[in-house]
């Protein structure tokens, strides 16, 4: 892959804050799950859909929001999204996408896209893009939270990854590590959420909560839904993996917003396991992006079918018809973890 997309990209796609600790956690947590199996409950018949925002889904899973997705494909945000698209996925478009929303939003077709909003210090440039995520249909405001700056990324600081695809946003400039982790607006607080779920009049997911007692401001600032992440181990190592701190945010929510979790999810028993834990859907970030960068739609559509593929097998497995019939009582402390 390093061949294929060059080593400065391939590094800033792979890597993690500092010594990525909590990037290698971020699947391992998953695997600390042991399933604890039903079985003779007539599983013949099967359905994976959910409901995400009220809206009914063909399963829990959707893309993450990835920035600069033309440095790993040609095609880049189009490919991701005919990908998703061929398999019902709900895509997360980044405001730092190299591709218009409007084109992307085209490429999805009847399939429900999202888009990703960044709150930078300059407010023009972000009411730039929930006005674009108006136009182009985009079905909810995903606000990243956990971004003030830019995490410490060893491994993108030795190979000085500078995204050179202009972005919807930047008018021409070249994204060097500098501009990319200061232009966000530190200053960001649960006060300014309102403003912008008024202007885009969609529904706000805050993504980037890890501890309960945000996931509760969360819900007092009104979000529909929040997705419990460490921004793929991007941000600062040694934080806690979705898949750890997915129980307490679902408890502390208490069915007032979806939650979504995301991190290391590459399997179906990942996704069950998230499902069986409380959440009502599951992103998928580098996963899908791999497959964009190694087959372009393709690529993605085949990551993603083979995904669900084996989320449906693995509820039958665990002796249910649909992910609603997956509760705690699938799941374990594994004995080996
Ligand atoms: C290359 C890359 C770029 C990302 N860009 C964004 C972004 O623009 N906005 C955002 O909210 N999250 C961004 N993320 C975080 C993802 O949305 C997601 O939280 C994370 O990748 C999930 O972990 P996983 O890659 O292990 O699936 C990015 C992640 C990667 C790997
Ligand atoms: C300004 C950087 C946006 C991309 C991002 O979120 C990431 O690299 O993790």
């Amino acid at each position: 892959m390093r061949d294929r997309i060059g080593r400065a990209a391939h590094d800033y796609f792979a890597g993690g804050a500092g010594a990525e600790i909590t990037l290698r956690d971020n699947h391992a947590a998953w695997n600390r799950i042991a399933l604890a199996p039903r079985v003779l409950r007539g599983v013949g018949e099967r359905d994976t859909a959910v409901t995400l925002l009220g809206e009914r889904r063909r399963h829990p899973v959707l893309v993450a929001p990835m920035a600069y997705q033309r440095h790993a494909h040609d095609e880049g945000e189009l490919a991701m999204a005919r990908g998703a698209a061929a398999t019902g996925t709900p895509m997360i478009l980044s405001s730092q996408t190299t591709t218009a929303p409007a084109d992307v939003a085209r490429a999805m077709g009847e399939t429900a896209r999202w888009m990703q909003l960044y709150v930078f210090r300059d407010r023009a440039l972000s009411f730039e893009i929930v006005e674009a995520a108006r136009e182009g249909g985009y079905e909810a405001l995903v606000i990243t939270v956990d971004f003030p700056l830019g995490g410490r990324r060893d491994r993108e600081i030795a190979s000085g990854f500078t995204a050179t695809h202009p972005t919807f946003l930047n008018h021409g400039e070249n994204l060097s590590p500098d501009v990319r982790h200061t232009r966000h607006d530190p200053d960001l607080t649960w006060d300014d959420i309102a403003v912008f779920a008024e202007a885009s009049a969609l529904p706000v997911v805050l993504k980037g909560i890890l501890h309960p007692a945000d996931a509760e401001l969360a819900v007092q600032a009104g979000a529909a839904g929040l997705v419990v992440s460490n921004h793929g181990g991007r941000q600062l190592d040694t934080v806690v993996s979705g898949a750890d701190a997915l129980a307490p945010v679902i408890d502390a929510v208490d069915g007032r917003a979806d939650v979504l979790v995301d991190g290391g999810v590459r399997r179906g028993w990942d996704v069950a396991k998230a499902i069986a834990l409380g959440a009502n859907g599951v992103l998928v970030g580098r996963h899908a992006l791999w497959g964009l960068a190694r087959g372009g739609a393709e690529g993605v559509e085949r990551v993603l079918s083979d995904l669900v593929d084996e989320f449906d097998s693995t509820l039958a497995l665990l002796g249910c018809r649909t992910p609603d019939e997956l509760s705690r009582d699938h799941i374990l402390t594994a004995p080996w973890a």
